[in-house]
């Protein structure tokens, strides 16, 4: 079984996927504990309510809300994402649907740390005093080194990517950068380990073909998507 799930995670790993090969980072040692009580990122709540007489139940995990952008570097006709270590999408395709914690450290060898690294539109979550423009322009920034003004953001759609358990809202931008922009690196702040890769158009098709298997969310589909469909 653990053979099919890693042929299956093989598959799905940006990796495996795409032509950027570069080391991203180096993760060493994992393990898994229970939620802490109080999480500062998530709260697990039951809802319970009345629909049509009958009691219903449903468990729902609070989650902040947060903002992607579709970056667009017309000076060389690519569009900007992110690579890195994600520790949810590590462990789904190494857990698959089983929900047993995993006593001990997870060994390396059967299940490199590489799977856990996805393809992303620069992201951010929700967690500062301004406005969601601005917290993109700053996701922008800090992740992919483009100092561009908040008013070329453009605001694409706002959607919920996880219906069934979450309601967490996410606002999707589009903007478009030069090289002229590009006054830093990126690749995060604080702890973030982010690595910016451009893809061209084609590259990106390919990506969101039928039959593809890829280690992004919702948002960088729905994103690469939209962009395929309006922007070419
Ligand atoms: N659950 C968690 N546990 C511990 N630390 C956490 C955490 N969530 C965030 N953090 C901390 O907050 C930092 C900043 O996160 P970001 O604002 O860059 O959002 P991120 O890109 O992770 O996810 C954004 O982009 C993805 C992809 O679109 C969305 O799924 C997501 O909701 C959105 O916030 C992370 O580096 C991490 O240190």
């Amino acid at each position: 079984m653990f053979k099919s799930i890693l042929a299956q995670a093989l598959r799905c790993s940006s990796n495996a996927q795409l032509p950027h090969g570069q080391q991203v980072t180096n993760v060493t040692k994992v393990w898994v504990a229970p939620l802490p009580e109080v999480s500062k990122w998530i709260v697990p709540i039951q809802m319970h309510y009345i629909e049509n007489g009958k009691l219903k139940i449903q468990d729902i995990v609070k989650v902040k809300d947060s903002v992607s952008v579709v970056l667009y570097n017309i000076s060389r006709q690519k569009l900007i994402f992110v690579r890195q270590f994600r520790p949810a999408v590590y462990h789904g395709l190494i857990m698959g649907n089983t929900r047993n914690l995993h006593k001990e450290d997870i060994d390396l060898i059967r299940f490199p740390y590489e799977l856990g690294i996805t393809l992303e539109s620069c992201a951010g979550v929700v967690d500062k005093d301004k406005s969601l423009a601005e917290i993109a322009k700053d996701e922008v920034f800090e992740e992919c080194g483009y100092n561009v003004p908040v008013d070329k953001l453009e605001h694409v759609f706002e959607y919920r990517p996880s219906v069934g358990a979450s309601s967490s809202a996410h606002n999707l931008y589009y903007c478009e950068v030069c090289d002229e922009e590009k006054v830093s690196d990126g690749g995060g702040i604080d702890n973030e380990v982010i690595q910016v890769v451009e893809l061209s158009i084609d590259e990106a098709r390919n990506f969101v073909k039928e039959g593809s298997s890829i280690n992004s969310g919702p948002t960088t589909i729905a994103g690469t998507l939209w962009f395929l469909a309006n922007k070419i």
